[in-house]
């Protein structure tokens, strides 16, 4: 019968990869997206730059918008200290279904807490329900049209700090232009992008890297 996408991931990572061993979970990703079919992972070129944000930001707290199928959410936990709490929010409960045994399959379970439900309902309550104060890192890779919103609430619900650091992945395509417009206006950002491209393609693409100075 028929088998869905995200099966189809799981299964060639089920089938490809190391049990207990992220990299060899995000190479088996990979190749299934660049040789057989395309996925909306952020893949290899914006994840060696995601790597490298997480790796210097080095988070102890950490917020994932947009679980799709783990791919991300495996990187990022691969690189966290010991102590770093990790939350990663997923919509749709298909995608979180998949992205819990991909994340299982590469050891991480304890590293990362995926809750399901929608970010503008859950961001008010992740003080009092995980014990945060405020994000170190904050991944945006959810949908383009909540990007601005969600990022005005957790202004408003006190989860971002000086120092605090935006990561926004499809800031061109499928692109959020009322986002950048925000962040590139506002005073409390400082803003710079990394020049990519959209995964497993040759289509222009950046990561929206933001730093909170205020
Ligand atoms: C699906 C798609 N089609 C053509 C071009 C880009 C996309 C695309 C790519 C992504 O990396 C996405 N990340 C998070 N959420 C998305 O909706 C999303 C969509
Ligand atoms: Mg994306």
């Amino acid at each position: 019968q028929f088998v869905s996408l995200r099966q189809r991931i799981l299964s060639a990572v089920q089938k490809n990869a190391t049990r207990g061993d992220p990299r060899s979970v995000i190479r088996a990703i990979d190749q299934f997206c660049s040789q057989k079919e395309w996925a909306m992972n952020v893949g290899n070129e914006k994840g060696c730059i995601l790597d490298s944000v997480v790796s210097e930001v080095n988070p102890a707290t950490v917020l994932e918008l947009g679980t799709y199928c783990g791919y991300s959410t495996v990187r990022i936990a691969s690189l966290l200290p010991p102590y770093a709490k990790f939350i990663t929010l997923e919509f749709n409960p298909d995608f979180a279904a998949v992205a819990r045994q991909v994340i299982a399959w590469a050891g991480l379970e304890d590293k990362v807490q995926l809750v399901e439900g929608a970010s503008s309902d859950w961001i008010p309550k992740i003080k009092e329900q995980f014990g945060i104060k405020t994000f170190d890192l904050v991944f945006l890779d959810h949908w383009k049209e909540h990007y601005l919103s969600d990022t005005k609430l957790m202004e408003e619900c006190g989860l971002l700090r000086k120092g605090s650091v935006l990561l926004a992945d499809n800031v061109i395509c499928p692109g959020a232009p009322d986002y950048v417009e925000y962040v590139r206006s506002s005073p409390r950002y400082k803003s710079h992008y990394f020049r990519s491209h959209l995964e497993y393609t040759k289509a222009e693409e950046n990561l929206w890297y933001l730093g909170i100075i205020e």
